[in-house]
């Protein structure tokens, strides 16, 4: 038995949200792969509720088009289905009025020990339906709730959130998912830091020259504009998956696996990030918005096209140089880049060491490249070290760049489990590790924040770039002025 299988003690889990997309496309299929992998165990249940009025069978009827358009047809097995669907249910509830909330306080009964809420809806009903939970007594003392980002979209908003959930749920019952933190590769991240002797001498800023992380989509809107619109890169995806990779690159070692020892040590890179200012945004960041141009599946519409208004200043694409002001990381650039419809879907991480301080090997040799490693975190997981050996053969001393190379899906024959699968059974063993603390998400904003006002001071707009490529070329200049260039990651 692996570890992914240990089985969790009976819970109960309300899924608010439940006929939403996230519920459809992520949540479900997520929970049917538990069920197919043997974690359930006892009377588990998972009820879901939002405001449609659904029987329980019809939300099966829901669950079972969900799992089979988004779960690979080899991985659907039809007696884990049918014992999957048997442990759904669902009430109707309306978060604004309280309809329903009678109904779910006997649906859940005395129930399992294990009780947790998932709010997956929009954040702007996240305070009705902690207000309902607890004015119609559905927690009990053990109870959990997991959150869905956005917090916020300041620190001041976000500070509204954490409070409202907070008068209910104290901070060790809060599980606040950002779900990059249950990608494998991400958690990899960790292990091949402190658990290899090698790389930790080197990791510090007498070594490392350059950090670049790289989260690219080659998708756009996916119908989510009016989300989209109002919130823009750098709040969708830097102040949440970016930083938290960040931090996860250049934490100290915590001394243990604990959720607080290894949340602390983030929330102190978190601190260490040195402030952007009107002064230096424009050097230090670029926006982009996408243009028409084209994908794998040919042309595809500019963002403002997707609009309904046909006009926004939004950031589909934002590049960052950020900085961290610690001992072990002081003058070393790390160069952050996201965006929608550019020419790949491809995350990663590279760390550039240092040139070799001098060549004995005369200039017939070639180039020596610096050594680079590269984690790469979607597509194709795995982790290539770039070094530079002797080419083959008598040809006398000709040197190459070659990596050692360990990708995932040759290395262990297993399926890649989906983030959400490792998160949410975290929190029915209770686990906070991968779950961001208060303070983080807080401190996260304090760090964001002057950067979209010293956008708005200096009304520094999107700069267009055609869907299809890396970006505006004013990113490639943000590294490239530094003498330095973004990884090909294609
Ligand atoms: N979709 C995604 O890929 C991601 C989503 N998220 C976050 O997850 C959350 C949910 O997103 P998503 O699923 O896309 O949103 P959807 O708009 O698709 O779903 C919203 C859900 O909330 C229910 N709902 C709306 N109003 C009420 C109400 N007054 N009372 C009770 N239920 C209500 C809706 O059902 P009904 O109309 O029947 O009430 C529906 O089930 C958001 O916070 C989002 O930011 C985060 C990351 C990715
Ligand atoms: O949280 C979000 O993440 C997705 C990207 O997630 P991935 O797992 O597919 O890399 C992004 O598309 C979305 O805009 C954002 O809200």
């Amino acid at each position: 038995m692996t570890s992914q299988t240990i089985p969790v003690e009976p819970f109960d889990l309300v899924v608010f949200g439940a006929t939403g997309d996230l519920s459809e496309r992520k949540l479900l299929p997520a929970l049917y792969q538990r069920q197919r992998a043997g974690q359930f165990s006892g009377p588990t249940r998972i009820i879901g509720s939002s405001r449609s009025e659904l029987s329980d069978d019809q939300f099966r009827a829901f669950a079972k088009e969900a799992i089979d358009t988004h779960v690979a047809k080899e991985h659907i097995d039809e007696d884990d289905l049918a014992h999957f669907l048997e442990r759904l249910f669902y009430v109707p509830s309306d978060a604004k009025s309280g309809k329903g909330y009678d109904n779910l306080k006997r649906k859940i009964g005395d129930g399992a020990e294990v009780r947790a809420f998932y709010l997956a809806v929009a954040p702007g009903i996240f305070g009705d339906i902690v207000d309902k939970i607890d004015r119609h007594g559905l927690a009990t003392p053990t109870s959990r709730i997991i959150v869905e980002k956005p917090i916020g979209r300041s620190l001041e908003t976000a500070r509204e959130v954490n409070e409202t959930i907070g008068r209910v749920f104290d901070e060790t019952r809060v599980f606040r998912i950002d779900h990059y933190l249950g990608k494998e590769t991400v958690q990899n991240l960790m292990a091949l830091r402190f658990a290899n002797a090698l790389y930790e001498p080197l990791w510090n800023s007498a070594h490392i020259d350059h950090v670049q992380i790289t989260v690219a989509e080659s998708v756009g809107l996916e119908g989510r504009a009016e989300y989209y619109d109002k919130a823009g890169a750098l709040r969708d995806m830097v102040q949440n998956h970016i930083l938290q990779l960040l931090c996860l690159m250049a934490m100290e070692a915590p001394a243990s696996m604990d959720a607080d020892a290894v949340r602390d040590e983030k929330l102190k890179v978190l601190r260490a990030l040195k402030p952007i200012h009107p002064f230096n945004a424009e050097k230090l960041t670029v926006r982009g918005q996408y243009r028409s141009g084209a994908s794998a599946g040919g042309a595809v519409k500019g963002y403002t096209d997707e609009l309904a208004s046909g006009v926004s200043n939004t950031e589909t694409f934002v590049a960052v140089k950020a900085e961290i002001e610690n001992w072990r990381w002081a003058g070393v650039p790390f160069y952050l880049r996201t965006g929608k419809r550019l020419a790949a879907r491809v995350s990663e991480i590279v760390i550039e060491f240092k040139p070799i301080p001098h060549s004995i090997f005369g200039e017939q040799a070639g180039r020596v490249f610096a050594n680079q490693l590269v984690i790469r975190l979607q597509p194709d997981e795995g982790v290539k070290q770039w070094l530079m050996i002797k080419d083959p053969g008598p040809g006398g001393m000709r040197l190459r760049h070659v990596p050692l190379d360990m990708s995932f899906a040759q290395a262990f024959d297993v399926r890649n489990p989906d983030a959400y699968e490792r998160l949410i059974m975290d929190v029915i063993r209770g686990n906070q590790t991968l779950f961001m603390r208060r303070d983080e998400v807080e401190e996260a904003w304090r760090w964001i924040d002057p950067i979209v006002a010293a956008w708005e001071e200096r009304s520094q707009n999107v700069q267009g770039y055609t869907a299809g490529t890396w970006g505006p070329s004013a990113a490639i200049a943000l590294i490239e002025r530094d003498g330095r260039t973004w990884h090909e990651s294609v």
